[in-house]
């Protein structure tokens, strides 16, 4: 059996707007997250994880932030992408885990919400999507409430 792991990491800041879209779940705030896209940092970081496990590059050579065409588009795009370009190379995907670091929102409410929704997009089992979070004690630009940086790993294997 082949297994591969892929580690993915992110951060978009704060900008205006009420609410952010993460693991393409809108999330009522009092700020939006700035991005080329949606800025979705959670997805962003879970494709970029898939890609770490196939090594084939990261988001921004896929979907470069210097073309017009993903301006504001909906992350989804990026992961079915990395999800097919897995299952076109023979692998599956065994699960995948992202950690959120933020001190607000709140994921917590949200975070099976957030599953339900990777899971659907990736095809995978509920039990095999995972979405986490912690603050970081106020310290830091998460501390300080500029932003929410979000971290992830993929599991892939061919039998
Ligand atoms: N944005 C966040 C941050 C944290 N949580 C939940 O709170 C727990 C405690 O966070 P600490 O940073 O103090 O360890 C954490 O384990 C999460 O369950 C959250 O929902 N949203
Ligand atoms: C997703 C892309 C798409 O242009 O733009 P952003 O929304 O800025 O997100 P980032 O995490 O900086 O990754 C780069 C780009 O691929």
């Amino acid at each position: 059996m082949d297994i591969r792991l892929g580690n993915g990491f992110d951060v978009h800041a704060f900008g205006p707007g009420e609410h952010v879209t993460l693991c393409g779940v809108a999330i009522p705030h009092d700020h939006g997250l700035v991005g080329h896209s949606d800025a979705d940092v959670a997805m962003h970081t879970v494709t970029d994880a898939i890609y770490g496990a196939l090594a084939c590059g990261d988001i921004g050579q896929h979907f470069p932030p210097s073309d017009p065409q993903w301006k504001g588009a909906p992350s989804e795009i990026f992961l079915r992408h990395a999800v097919d370009l897995a299952r076109s190379g023979g692998f599956e995907i065994s699960n995948i885990d992202c950690t959120l670091i933020c001190e607000l929102p709140k994921i917590g409410p949200h975070a099976n919400a957030m599953r339900e929704n990777m899971a659907a997009l990736t095809g995978l089992d509920l039990t095999r999507v995972s979405v986490k979070a912690t603050t970081s004690e106020r310290l830091g630009f998460t501390g300080r409430g500029e932003g929410i940086a979000c971290i992830a790993t993929a599991a892939l294997v061919k039998a």
